[in-house]
């Protein structure tokens, strides 16, 4: 094994860059196994590794950050279309040697981080003088990924948080990024409304960044073959987001709006309010946002998650405790009920004091007035039958 390795390194010392080594002689090399708890689902056709970093754009004299490089099938790729540097985070060492054979073939240009990237800062690694303004142009700075399954969505989240803040990476700015994603779940991140995938993550990635799918590659290009096929994403962040409130605030309601699919959306809204007083709290809410409560939740627009946004934290800002509620089980509610109840047992609706967002957009589902009588028969009639019938997408 050694002497082969020293035979490779001297081929690639006399070779200029490209060509770098084939990664299917890399695997084969140092015999890699893929480990199933890492999501290791090798990408070995170069055709596909270059479509991928073709993908992310013109990244020549960029800084590159790749997550999860493995052996450096799509690292090769992105070192050939000349960036000023590549930086990746590998958890799973026995990709050392293989990574140090890049890193030989071309000196200065390709840096190595050991870590968990779920826990890694990028602001960290990524010079500062690749940043941008946020209102400006795009930095030069990329972040592209094969991203392990069992990661993706948890990452994504951390990262569409972290551009919601602008911290982590996009501390330097708008950093665009080109990631895979199990096919089912690219397209949950790109649905629009009425598609059938829309979900949480849809809203949640949307009203963050511009996303797009920008083409699939069947399971079976990969070794070892996943079951599913694979959608390639790329994100830019929006200068503007469409929802302007804390993401946690937006999560919350998001995550709530859809935790109930099949339900007209004023049933699913409706558990962010205790049971004691969810009525004429959800009336309020509806009444405030002018979104028509009996949408199904996958039809509803990002303007109308930004006027039930904005209403929802304008009941918190004048009720803070409803804002402490956080709809999980009838425990939650007697916990609630035993801190706050005493305060809310005469509720009355406040009389001409809820400011109706008579929008400028004009989404199409906003009804002028009340709160439709048939979301208040449906919340009257069927009593929420907690955890049964959820489950979050
Ligand atoms: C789907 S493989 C892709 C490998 C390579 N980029 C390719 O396309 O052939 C995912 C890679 O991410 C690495 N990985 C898994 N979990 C990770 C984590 N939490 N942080 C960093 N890397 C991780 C795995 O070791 C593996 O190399």
């Amino acid at each position: 094994m050694a002497t082969q390795t020293a035979l490779y390194l001297q081929q690639l010392r006399r070779q200029r860059f490209p060509p770098l080594p084939s990664v299917r002689d890399l695997v084969k090399m140092y015999q890699l196994t893929a480990i199933k708890q890492l999501s290791q689902n090798f990408l070995l056709d170069q055709k596909l590794t270059s479509k991928i970093a073709k993908a992310a754009g013109n990244i020549e004299n960029c800084v590159v950050v790749e997550v999860g490089p493995g052996p450096g099938g799509i690292t090769r790729s992105i070192l050939e279309r000349r960036p000023l540097k590549v930086i990746v985070i590998e958890k799973d060492k026995r990709f050392e040697s293989t990574l140090r054979i890049l890193q030989d073939a071309c000196p200065e240009k390709l840096d190595v981080f050991w870590g968990d990237v779920l826990s890694f800062e990028m602001s960290e690694i990524i010079p500062q003088e690749h940043a941008s303004p946020w209102e400006g142009y795009l930095p030069k700075v990329h972040i592209i990924g094969n991203l392990p399954f069992n990661i993706s969505t948890p990452l994504i989240s951390r990262w569409l948080s972290n551009i919601s803040d602008k911290k982590n990476a996009w501390a330097h700015g708008r950093v665009p990024l080109t990631l895979t994603f199990q096919k089912e779940v690219a397209e949950r991140l790109t649905a629009d409304t009425s598609n059938e995938q829309r979900s949480r993550l849809s809203i949640m990635a949307q009203y963050l960044t511009h996303c797009e799918i920008k083409f699939i590659i069947k399971g079976s290009s990969f070794v070892p073959k996943p079951d599913v096929d694979v959608g390639v994403v790329k994100f830019i962040p929006r200068k503007e987001p469409l929802i302007r409130q804390p993401y946690k605030l937006v999560e919350k309601v998001v995550k709530q709006t859809f935790c109930m699919r099949g339900k007209y959306c004023c049933r699913p809204v409706s558990t962010l309010f205790p049971n004691i007083v969810r009525q004429s709290f959800t009336k309020m809410l509806f009444d405030s946002a002018l979104v028509y409560p009996n949408t199904r939740p996958y039809d509803l627009a990002i303007e109308d998650f930004q006027r039930l946004c904005d209403a929802y934290a304008e009941i918190i800002e004048a009720y803070p405790e409803i804002g402490k509620y956080e709809y999980r089980s009838v425990k939650a509610d007697t916990q609630w009920e035993n801190e706050y109840a005493a305060k809310f047992e005469s509720f009355q609706l406040p009389e001409n004091e809820i400011p109706k967002r008579a929008s400028k957009m004009k989404p199409l589902n906003v009804v002028s007035g009340e709160l439709a009588l048939s979301c208040e028969e449906e919340l009257k009639q069927e009593a929420l039958d907690n955890e049964d019938d959820i489950y979050i997408r």
